[in-house]
């Protein structure tokens, strides 16, 4: 039966929430009576000045509070919004967070999708398949804590799927599943439905090309990823970044990320600890705890080598991704640093044109009043 405490009031909209993905996670955070009189909406797209929150009535305009600025809200977010304003005033602790050193100089993090709960790490059976991207991609959804799961797309073109199957099942017991599939077969993207349905949020990751957008599509029903895009793209260009949300057609959440081809990574060296959990184990019994595994006497790594207990080929990239995380996270913070002290420059620098010129910084607005 049910009580009359508060929180009924707000009951049914939660119900609905849950298809949207609303868990207990969520509601612990907005137990407080100044939470209440909020309401819980689910970021589908993020743009410059304002975000689209979705709930079960529909899809809404978000606007940000003046210390929350884009880059700090990602697809995927759950957000309280005043019901009155639409304005953003809170964000939720996410469940999981994919983020990504940003393509450019400029070494910044930045937010791709949050509340994930699977990630479909897409490759075909050809060329594409490669152990050490996909060991990437397996890094960024350990570290950011998603299940993954990899999809081999064009088992029609191959003669042997089964052997790319073994490769990638090979690659860590941390998979949660390798599907073989064509992706242009809607009955096989039925596979996927394992990980999908009512409350449950998915996102593909992958090379351009190897199916993401097929797939996205199947399972949406229909072409709106594409359609997406191809809105955005004001300048007729075929590229975009926009993330977004979207439903799909047996209940649960997509998002699409287009446009994803530099994936560096930074900050996950507790993703590679745990996808190389048994290299992590080993280093520790190196008798010198600066070893670095190559020729050192009581080398525990370069002995389970030997005992072709280890594949060289794996800890080469094992290395090379200890290294890369290594740079990216000293550059960024270097970089965060250099950022702070340039648009201090900046800053400096423009003032003392305008008072060179005698102009007053210009007003954004008119005041009221
Ligand atoms: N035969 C076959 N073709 C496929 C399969 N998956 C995708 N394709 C084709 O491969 C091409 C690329 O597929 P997309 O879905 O656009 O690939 P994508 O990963 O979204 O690529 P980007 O949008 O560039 O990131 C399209 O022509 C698809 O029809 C498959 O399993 N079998
Ligand atoms: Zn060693």
């Amino acid at each position: 039966m049910p009580t009359d405490s508060p929180q009924n009031t707000q009951d049914s909209t939660l119900e609905g929430l849950a298809a949207l993905g609303w868990s207990a996670h969520f509601a612990d955070q907005c137990a407080d009576e100044a939470s209440m009189a909020l309401r819980p909406m689910r970021i589908i797209s993020v743009q410059r000045a304002m975000a689209t929150g979705l709930d079960s009535q529909g899809e809404r305009p978000l606007g940000f509070p003046p210390e929350l600025r884009a880059g700090g809200l990602a697809v995927g977010d759950w957000v309280l919004a005043d019901p009155e304003t639409g304005r953003i005033e809170k964000v939720l602790e996410r469940q999981s967070l994919l983020s990504r050193r940003a393509a450019g100089i400029e070494a910044k993090p930045q937010l791709l999708a949050a509340n994930v709960d699977t990630l479909f790490i897409t490759t075909s059976c050809n060329a594409d398949f490669n152990p050490a991207r996909l060991e990437r991609y397996l890094v960024l959804a350990l570290d950011a804590g998603i299940t993954p799961v990899i999809v081999l797309t064009k088992t029609d073109q191959t003669d042997a799927p089964q052997d790319y199957a073994d490769q990638a099942r090979a690659l860590s017991d941390k998979l949660a599943g390798v599907v073989a599939l064509n992706a242009k077969d809607p009955e096989q993207v039925r596979l996927l439905s394992e990980w999908c349905g009512p409350g449950r949020t998915v996102a593909f990751v992958g090379s351009s090309g190897v199916g993401k957008s097929t797939l996205i599509n199947a399972l949406t029903g229909s072409d709106q990823a594409t359609a997406a895009m191809r809105q955005d793209d004001a300048k007729g260009r075929h590229t975009t970044t926009a993330r977004s949300l979207h439903l799909m057609a047996d209940g649960g959440l997509v998002i699409d990320m287009p446009g994803m081809r530099e994936l560096g990574l930074h900050d996950v060296s507790g993703g590679i600890d745990e996808l190389f959990e048994d290299i992590t184990a080993l280093t520790g019994q190196c008798k010198f705890r600066d070893c670095k595994h190559v020729s050192e006497p009581g080398c525990a790594v370069q002995a389970a080598i030997a005992a072709d207990q280890l594949d060289p080929a794996r800890l080469e990239r094992w290395r090379k991704l200890k290294s890369e995380d290594k740079l990216n996270t000293t550059s960024m913070t270097v970089s965060r640093r250099r950022a702070r002290a340039l648009t201090r420059a900046h800053k400096a620098e423009s003032d003392a044109q305008r008072k060179a010129k005698g102009n007053s910084p210009q007003p954004k607005k008119p005041r009221k009043g």
